[in-house]
């Protein structure tokens, strides 16, 4: 697993995470190698699903280790960057799940509930998902199925 300060890492929210992501950005800048971030720029209102696709986009290709999506309840651009055939996206309000979310499922990004979690909350779950390893054996088996079977 690549150390923290070697990550490659895209961030994107809505109006509705705007406030979180700003407030978890400044750790990341000092301590990882890339940070990228897809928008929005400001606390105006717009659309998760403009930006849960770009963000996506880019992980699915490689560019970035991981991704964070953040939006007001999790759920909207959590729906939206899972509907990648590469992205495994799990939402997270908890340090167990975001370690759970890494050792059983090899989620590739990080979804976050930005009007339910304060940013410290969040960076503790960002560090845990960021440093923790997928466990592999059963639980490889089980991801490769989720893809959509053939009828
Ligand atoms: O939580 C969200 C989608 O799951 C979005 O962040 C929206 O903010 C939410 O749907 C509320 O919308 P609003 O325009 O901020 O009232």
């Amino acid at each position: 697993m690549k150390a923290l300060n070697e990550l490659k890492i895209a961030i994107a929210s809505d109006h509705a995470g705007y406030g979180l992501k700003t407030g978890i950005t400044p750790w990341l800048a000092d301590h990882i190698a890339v940070l990228h971030d897809f928008g929005t720029y400001s606390p105006d209102s717009c659309d998760y699903s403009d930006f849960g696709h770009k963000l996506a986009d880019a992980v699915e290709k490689g560019e970035y280790d991981y991704g964070i999506a953040i939006c007001g309840s999790g759920n909207g651009i959590n729906m939206t960057v899972n509907k990648h055939q590469g992205i495994r996206a799990a939402l997270c309000w908890s340090p167990e799940l975001a370690a759970l979310a890494r050792q059983h499922n090899n989620a590739n990004i990080l979804s976050l509930p930005g009007r339910f979690v304060k940013a410290d909350e969040a960076l503790n779950m960002v560090k845990i998902f960021l440093t923790t390893d997928f466990e592999g054996g059963r639980h490889q088996r089980r991801i490769d199925k989720i893809p959509l079977q053939p009828k």
